[in-house]
Parts: structure tokens; sequence; C-alpha cells
């Protein structure tokens, strides 16, 4: 290894109508050969991220990037050099894909990312490509079968969420059990993913697409609590938190409070600490749906929301 500043890589996750990512092929004779990956090259000097973005995917694939916000910055270390992996979803797009350089290209469905090979720092860059920039957490229903709850939950399902955390204190096992199966019924149907923020048997159990661990949890564990094929993300607030939640192998964590309390973190510190993740963190605490583009703008997935999100009548979702 030498000391020399990390090589600063700009790709970008394109999505076509179908929803499928654009992918090529690595030169065989090229580093990382053979191996898939999102079209991009190393920023030049005087570059701007964006114009990296821009000019790479016009000379790799033929295709004019209209708009496009930051979706994560991995830094990894290669045997021979550390890569910050600078990588950016595509909002906007012209022209037709083809492989300008020879190399095949694929629009891959979502669901087949991971059976694809990539080079090693890519993979929580599929996490980050596979999660939607809003994580919604419910509001507490007040009983199994609160009114008032679901019909809040289908307003929101309607406006595009697709993630969601169903959070309850106050029901009881069984009782939180019948409500998140209700839940899972009534987002069946948009095909939005439910966490369960309880215990990994509980959710496992319950049948959810994953578990949402405390922080407590969190700590306690000495390894991933769940197989490869559910979520696992977890509710962190220190640096140190965040390195729990890799070593076990987590998928995303949350961070907070970002904002609205006297012990608050604030964009600076988000910032610190998405530069130093290996994972992708959602920002949390008092935010709204205006606080996307911060969160983007400092490295994180998106927002991660509570009441605010819950209670919105407005959702500019991805
Ligand atoms: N474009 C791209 N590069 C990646 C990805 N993941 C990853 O580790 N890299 C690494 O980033 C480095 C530079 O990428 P690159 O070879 O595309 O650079 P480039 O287009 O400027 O290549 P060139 O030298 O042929 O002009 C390589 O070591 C590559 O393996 C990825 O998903 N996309
Ligand atoms: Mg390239």
């Amino acid at each position: 290894m030498t000391n020399l500043a990390p090589l600063h890589v700009v790709a970008g996750v394109v999505r076509n109508a179908q929803g499928d990512i654009l992918l090529a092929r690595r030169h065989p004779t090229k580093e990382h050969g053979d191996l898939w990956e999102f079209p991009g090259g190393k920023r030049e000097v005087g570059e701007q991220p964006e114009e990296t973005l821009v000019r790479e995917f016009k000379e790799e694939v033929d295709i004019t990037i209209q708009r496009a916000h930051p979706l994560i910055r991995i830094r990894h270390t290669y045997t021979h050099r550390e890569v910050l992996l600078d990588v950016w979803s595509v909002e906007q797009f012209s022209g037709k894909a083809w492989g300008r350089e020879g190399q095949p290209i694929e629009w891959c469905a979502p669901h087949l990312l991971r059976t694809k090979t990539f080079p090693a720092a890519n993979y929580p860059v599929i996490t980050a490509a596979l999660l939607p920039a809003v994580y919604l957490i419910t509001a507490e229903p007040l009983k199994r079968n609160d009114p008032k709850f679901f019909y809040q939950l289908e307003r929101n399902l309607e406006q595009g969420i697709q993630l969601l955390q169903f959070r309850s204190s106050f029901l009881d096992a069984h009782e939180y059990c019948y409500c998140a199966e209700k839940i899972l019924t009534i987002c069946e149907p948009y095909k939005v993913q439910v966490l369960a923020y309880t215990t990994p048997a509980i959710a496992l159990s319950v049948g959810v697409h994953g578990v949402h661990l405390q922080q407590a949890d969190l700590l306690q564990l000495v390894e991933r609590p769940l197989k490869k094929d559910l979520w696992v993300a977890a509710s962190c607030h220190t640096p140190d938190d965040i390195k729990q939640a890799q070593t076990i192998d987590l998928d995303f964590v949350t961070l907070s409070p970002i904002r609205a309390t006297s012990n608050a973190l604030g964009w600076l510190t988000f910032f610190t600490q998405t530069e130093q993740a290996k994972i992708p963190v959602f920002a949390s605490g008092g935010l709204q749906y205006q606080d996307i583009g911060f969160a983007w703008a400092h490295g994180g997935q998106g927002i991660a929301g509570q009441k605010k999100i819950w209670d919105s009548t407005m959702h500019p979702i991805n």
C-alpha cells in the first residue's frame, strides 16, 4: 500500500422504465476483469463528480445524464490502492445504452443484482441501489385495530412509500404480531417491504421482510441475527454503533437525532459519520420530506421519518 490519496471513481445507477438497472461487464484484461460494474470511471483533475458522471456515461454507454443525486460513497482498499467509489442515482437521462468500448451491457432486474459478481467495493452499493430514499416509521397504533392508524397507513402507501418500519411500544407481543400481519396484507399489493421493530425471532415468526434493531440490542449481538434474504437494520447514535452494525454484517442503519433535540447531531456530524460508514445510512430524527436533499448532500441514503412523514400530505418521493 502507498499513501496516495484514494482514487476517486464516479459511477451511476441508472434505471429504465421497467426499473431494471444498467450494468456493464469489465473487459477481461482490465483490473477486476470480467466482473460486473456500474458504468463510470476516474474523476479527472478539475472535474466535479457530476461532470465525471456525465462524461463517463457518454463515453462508455452513450447515455446523456440530465439529473442525478448522490447515492453512496464507499472507501475500499484494494491490494494496490484505496478507491473512493462515489455512486450517484440517475433520475433522468436520454439516449439508448450500448457498450461503446465493446463491453457487454445488461439491464438487470433489481432482485437479480445480488446474483452477479462485482468488485468487492460494490456490495454496499447494491444494497443502496435496492433501498428507497424514504424509510417510513409508523406512528404507534393505539390498539390492534386502530382505524386511524390503518387509514393513515393506506394514505402513505398510495403516495409511494416502499419501505416501512412497524413500530409499537404499547402492544404486547401477541397484539404486535396480529397488527404486523394485517400491515403485511395491506402492504402486499403495493410491494412495500416491512421491517418489524421487535426481536428477530418475532419478526421471523410473523413473516415480515426484516427486522430493525434498537441500539441496545445491536450492541448485545455477536452475529447477524437473520439470514441474508431478510433485511437487518439498526438504530445508531454514535460511530461505534455503526462500526458494530458493520461488524455483524447488517444491511443498513439509521443515524439520529439529526435535528429537533438538544443533543442533535446536525448535518456536518452526519456527514463525518457517513464518510466513514461502509453501509447505507438514513438520517433520522425531526426530519421531513424537504430534508431528503440535505441527507443526499451529506452522504445519506435518504431520510427515516416518523411523525412528520407519517402525517404528511406531501410525498415528493424519488
Ligand atoms: N466504473 C466502475 N468502477 C468500479 C466499480 N467498482 C469498483 O471497484 N470500481 C473500480 O474503480 C476503478 C476505476 O474504474 P474504471 O476502470 O471504470 O475507470 P475508467 O473508466 O476511468 O477506466 P480507464 O482507465 O480504462 O479509462 C477500477 O479499479 C474499478 O475496478 C464500479 O461499479 N464501476
Ligand atoms: Mg470505466
